[in-house]
């Protein structure tokens, strides 16, 4: 990992998606006063879902110019637009219709039943464009907007957006955007950041919560060295500028704590 890591540890998952949802906010307000507008990447899972419905809480959502905000996802779940399960119909639950986004920079994935059918790659390539087409020349040499924050939930097994531990997508050097099929997490067919897009965003957070999440963490950030991200994607998700760990007691409780502080 070649950024400082931060790794912030909360009382409960509630503490740690109002702390975080408050720090988004006052870095989204940040990024808007230095560049006129910002850029979030969202998330799926509990954790991510979490963390928009209190961004969306009055207090929080106040400070947020939304009008000049653009949203992308990390991840989708390949199903039919409006499906209960695709992430983007859970953050429309959890945030999208409490606050007056722009739909014109609420850039979701695309849809099974949308202009590429059931065409996962093709889909995934539609959505690289989008990406490449949003990039500014001065951004980095990755064809992705400089997203300002790029949120990811971790799971059980270290993954991260749809980057499965052993899986093609976990590889990918090359291309910013990937269909995946086989997914080990339900459903099986998705559509992905790859490492090289999310190391391009200026900073990353990453959202693990809760005591399923302890062996992952400790596997992250509890060793003397980090394992390949090929192995543990989570340990390939690091920011150009930042990198935060959000965690809360529970999933930090695997850490070591005597006296090494883990590996930041
Ligand atoms: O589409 C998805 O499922 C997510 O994007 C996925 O990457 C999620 O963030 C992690 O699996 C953690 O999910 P939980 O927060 O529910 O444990």
């Amino acid at each position: 990992m070649s950024t400082p890591l931060e790794i912030v540890v909360h009382g409960d998952k509630e503490e740690m998606a109002r702390s975080t949802a408050a720090a988004l906010a006052g870095r989204i307000a940040e990024a808007q006063r230095a560049r006129g507008t910002a850029s979030v990447v969202l998330t799926g899972g509990r954790n991510g879902n979490a963390l928009l419905a209190a961004l969306a809480a009055p207090g929080v959502r106040d400070s947020v110019d939304f009008s000049r905000l653009e949203l992308w996802w990390g991840d989708e779940r390949f199903l039919p637009e409006g499906d209960p399960e695709r992430n983007v119909t859970q953050a429309r639950e959890a945030f999208l219709a409490a606050v007056p986004a722009d739909p014109a920079r609420v850039h979701a994935m695309p849809s099974s039943d949308g202009a590429h059918g059931d065409d996962v790659e093709a889909a995934a390539e539609a959505y690289a464009a989008e990406l490449a087409a949003a990039a500014r020349p001065e951004d980095q040499d990755v064809p992705v907007p400089s997203f300002d924050v790029l949120l990811l939930g971790v799971g059980p097994d270290t993954h991260v957006a749809s980057l499965f531990p052993g899986h093609a997508g976990a590889q990918e050097a090359e291309r910013t955007v990937v269909g995946v099929r086989g997914a080990p997490k339900p459903p099986p067919v998705r559509i992905s950041l790859t490492l090289p897009a999310i190391r391009a965003a200026r900073e990353v957070w990453l959202l693990a919560a809760g005591e399923d999440k302890a062996e992952a963490v400790a596997r992250v950030l509890g060793g003397d060295a980090a394992p390949h991200e090929t192995d543990a994607p989570a340990a390939g998700a690091y920011g150009r500028e930042r990198t935060r760990w959000l965690l809360d007691e529970a999933a930090a409780s695997l850490l070591p704590r005597d006296g090494h502080s883990p590996r930041t």
